[in-house]
């Protein structure tokens, strides 16, 4: 029964440790509380088997979960074993006592918690009584150590924390608190068994486990086993398990202490009777439970001990995180400051920021409006250096323009002209050529070595000519480049315009183009400059050669021009005039004359056969003769005397050639603005004058001036002989500044002249009108200057006195004119008898004294002889040819120019 009773209560007790319930408490409950405070027996000899004086043999290990390690070895938080000064279980229980708790279970016996400590067995060295409820154990440094242990089972259970602390005491070590060393003693038997064992089985158990054990007391230990100044407890070695948790019961460790006292003994185990009560029914010692029994209690040792491990490391680790969130708090509180400080200032930046923000926000506002008045400003800038850009361009571009258009018509003029007045030139050297080969046949001997001569200077003529074309050529490469530097600068106009609408963004641009087009036109002007000087000096040349031709030609020439018929003049009245020559150099005319009878009575008619410089026909209008003397107004441009007169009878068409609305004059004047005009660019500029006059009955009229003067007023004539000029006095001189002026003039002549006829058309025909066109040519560039007079004269109606049947005034008119003709005649002989210093009669009329230095050796003169178509006419015709033939044959000498350069 007590073996049986002895497993129950070791199951009991498993089942117990199974439900996590405490085994210290469990084990207290079960046997302390109710065993020893019933039993109420002193455990006979407790106090001293239990404890023996030598404390060498053995160690014991306990645990002891209700103290904090103190000791001299403790254990590691993670779990290590360490060693530890405390007693046994029995030891540990009683220092979880509090001295109040001792003193209430010394008056009541407690079942739970430290009452039933309190009533535990005694040991021997309290000496208990027996029938005692309770014994105060008395105090021992425990007590006092484990009031002052801060970790005491009290504090544990209230803060239910490290209530697991492993406790460990090796067997044999010594406790300084109990002042004894720990003795291993056999494994005791938990006692503990189920609630509603009777008291004797308990009891009997209790016994016999209790006999088993040994427990050596100082007291009654031997004297050699204890050590004088400290109590020894000493344990029976162990011989396999020498771990003793702390959890086993105290009490029921207190409670068998024989037994262990016992155990520890056995050579005393005979001997010493078992301290049981009469109710225990153990025997003998069952060794096979005992073997169990320790199993069961290493077993569960071992568990106990890795539960508390395990406990120490989870306490350990809740120590490390309850360290960890105090310092987290920490943190977090310090957190939590720099976050308000940092709120606090993240408030005042953003204020900071939003006032910063509508500073920028002004400044921008600020500064896109003076943005704006900028770009304006600069806007209005560009528009305006643009529009004035292309105002400066347009009238660069509209100037140059003009001017290359002037250049270009200039040129264009010039050689039109040069190429009709070599042409015309051309064709009179021939027809000179011609004329000459044609009087070298005819007068063979004494003409030999003037056509030689005439041959050399034709040659030399020729190879002037083709000097002239050559240069011709030249000025017309000259012309050619002008004319591509005219094309290159205006496609360069066109691509600058191109470029300017390229440019308008950029005024740099625009001042490089401009830079360029000027750089351009400053070329094409050094070019045209360079092209003007060549012009002059082909001028000059041009002059020169347009003399020499002129004087090859001769300085007097003769033209004859046959008006035709007029409406009014039938037919019948028109006498035989054949031009031989009229498909080729037209020099010649052939005149039928009238009838001659003869002594014998045969009528014949003879031809009469004339050669001039030039025949004009009918046909011929007065642009054709003008043409021809045309080379002689240029001569007088050129600053030679020229005097172009009219000779011939009445109605023969003397007016209609040089004053009618297109007769010499005008067209000369005409040719002479257009001249004086194209050689501007040369550097000429002319100044025309001009006088109308007339010789009527050797008296000189103006015809300019009042009609009421002529006939009245007299006017004399003035020869400057220095420089051979004449001039008039109180003559009115008309400056020519347009050629229209001269349609006025000569309007203005004639209406003077026919105020003062008594018959209509008479006044014409019976005086000598003289037009003065003085041309004074002035170059700015080279400085020279010219003066040549151009004579326009209508002579009067040459017929003779006898065939006028004119008398009294009449008369007295045709006797002047036929005076003036014939001293017009004797001073052109003069002229051509080529005596040196010879006299010539320039005075024996007024007209020829007029017309002194245009008639002679520093002049060009040409005589138109006119001739009527009429039968009626054919005497006074053939008498003007005769007198022409004779004028054309004279011969004058080389004409002077008059000029002079400025100094
Ligand atoms: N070449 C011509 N073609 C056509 N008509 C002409 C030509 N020449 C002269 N006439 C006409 O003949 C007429 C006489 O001409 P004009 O008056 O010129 O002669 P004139 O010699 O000047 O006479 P006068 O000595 O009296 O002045 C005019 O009516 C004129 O129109």
């Amino acid at each position: 029964m007590a073996t049986t009773d002895e497993c129950c209560t070791l199951q009991m007790e498993s089942r117990l440790n199974s439900k996590s319930r405490i085994p210290q408490a469990g084990l207290t409950e079960m046997n302390s509380a109710k065993t020893n405070s019933r039993s109420g027996l002193k455990p006979p000899g407790f106090a001293t088997a239990g404890l023996k004086p030598s404390a060498t043999s053995k160690t014991s290990t306990t645990t002891n979960r209700h103290h904090q390690p103190s000791a001299s070895t403790s254990k590691i938080p993670n779990g290590a074993p360490r060693a530890h000064s405390r007693t046994n279980s029995f030891s540990s229980s009683v220092s979880t006592r509090t001295t109040q708790s001792r003193a209430t279970s010394a008056s009541s016996s407690q079942t739970v918690g430290t009452g039933s400590r309190a009533a535990r067995p005694q040991t021997s060295m309290t000496q208990r009584k027996p029938g005692a409820t309770s014994i105060a154990r008395p105090h021992t440094s425990l007590d006092t150590h484990e009031e002052e242990s801060p970790n005491s089972v009290l504090g544990k259970r209230k803060g239910m924390q490290n209530s697991l602390k492993p406790y460990q005491v090796t067997p044999g070590s010594y406790d300084k608190h109990l002042n004894c060393t720990i003795q291993w003693t056999p494994p005791f038997i938990p006692s503990s068994t189920p609630d509603g064992l009777p008291p004797q089985r308990r009891d009997a158990s209790i016994s016999t486990l209790m006999s088993k054990l040994s427990l050596s007391d100082p007291v009654t230990a031997p004297e050699d086993q204890v050590k004088p100044a400290k109590k020894t407890c000493k344990i029976p070695s162990r011989p396999k398990s020498t771990r003793l948790p702390l959890r086993q019961t105290k009490s029921t460790q207190l409670a068998h202490s024989p037994s262990r006292r016992k155990l520890g003994s056995p050579q005393k185990k005979e001997s010493v009777t078992p301290f049981l009560t009469k109710y225990s029914q153990i025997k003998a010692w069952d060794e096979t439970r005992f073997q169990d029994f320790e199993s069961f209690t290493s077993n569960f040792f071992e568990k106990f001990t890795q539960v508390s491990q395990n406990s120490d490391v989870m306490k350990d680790a809740v120590n490390i995180y309850k360290s960890r969130v105090d310092e987290l708090e920490r943190n977090r509180d310090e957190l939590l400051t720099t976050n308000c400080s940092l709120r606090i200032e993240v408030e005042s930046m953003k204020n900071k920021v939003s006032t910063a923000e509508e500073a920028v926000k002004i400044a921008e506002t600020e500064h896109e409006i003076a943005m704006d008045e900028y770009e304006q400003r600069l806007r209005i800038e560009t528009d305006t250096v643009r529009e004035e850009s292309q105002k400066q361009l347009q009238l660069l571009i509209s100037q140059h323009q003009n001017e290359i258009e002037d250049l270009r018509l200039r040129h264009q003029r010039e050689l039109d002209d040069e190429r009709t007045t070599y042409q015309r030139e051309l064709g009179q050297v021939n027809s000179q050529n011609a004329l000459e080969t044609q009087k070298v046949h005819l007068e063979v001997a004494n003409k030999d070595r003037q056509i030689e001569s005439l041959q050399r200077d034709l040659r030399a003529a020729l190879d002037d000519i083709e000097a002239e074309k050559s240069k011709n050529r030249e000025l017309r490469g000259h012309l050619g480049t002008a004319s591509n530097n005219t094309l290159t600068l205006e496609s360069s106009i066109r691509a600058l315009k191109a470029r300017i609408e390229f440019l308008e963004s950029g005024s740099q641009e625009q001042s490089q183009a401009f830079e360029r087009l000027q750089k351009q036109l400053e070329d094409a002007l050094a070019e045209t400059n360079e092209a003007k000087e060549k012009l002059r000096k082909e001028e000059t040349l041009r002059r020169k050669l347009h003399n020499q031709v002129q004087e090859l030609k001769g300085n007097i020439r003769v033209f004859c021009r046959v008006r035709p018929p007029l409406a009014s003049e039938p037919e019948s009245d028109i006498a035989q005039i054949a031009f031989p020559d009229d498909a080729e150099d037209c020099k010649e005319i052939a005149i039928m004359g009238p009838e001659e009878r003869s002594s014998l009575g045969t009528v014949s008619r003879k031809n009469n056969a004339f050669s001039f410089d030039r025949v004009f026909g009918p046909s011929n209008q007065n642009a054709d003769v003008f043409e021809e003397i045309s080379q002689l107004v240029q001569s007088a441009l050129d600053g030679y005397n020229v005097c172009i007169f009219c000779y011939g009878q009445t109605g023969s068409g003397k007016t209609h050639t040089m004053s009618s609305a297109d007769g010499m004059i005008p067209r000369a004047v005409h040719q002479i603005y257009d001249t004086a005009k194209s050689l501007e660019e040369k550097g000429w500029t002319y100044t025309m004058e001009g006088n109308f006059v007339e010789v009527y009955n050797e008296n000189l009229n103006d015809l300019l001036g009042k009609a009421d003067d002529l006939d009245k007023k007299r006017h004399e004539i003035r020869h400057d002989m220095q420089r051979c000029k004449t001039t008039i006095t109180d003559v009115t001189t008309v400056t020519l500044d347009s050629p229209e002026m001269v349609e006025s003039i000569l309007k203005r002549a004639a209406a003077n002249r026919s105020v003062a006829a008594t018959k209509a058309n008479e006044r014409s025909s019976r005086s000598h009108s003289v037009f003065i066109l003085r041309l004074l040519g002035h170059n700015t560039i080279t400085g020279e200057r010219c003066e040549g007079t151009l004579n326009l004269v209508d002579l009067a109606g040459s017929e003779r006195l006898s065939h006028s049947g004119a008398t009294g005034e009449r008369l007295k008119e045709t006797q002047n004119i036929n005076r003036s003709l014939s001293c017009l005649g004797d001073v052109i002989g003069a002229l051509g008898s080529g005596k040196e210093g010879g006299h010539i009669p320039y005075r024996n009329s007024k007209l020829t004294y007029l017309l002194q230095f245009s008639l002679g050796g520093n002049s060009k003169t040409l005589m138109f002889v006119m001739v009527s178509p009429l039968q009626a006419h054919l005497g006074e015709t053939l008498t003007s040819l005769k007198f022409a033939t004779k004028v054309h044959n004279t011969h004058i000498g080389t004409a002077k120019r008059v000029s002079k350069i400025q100094n």
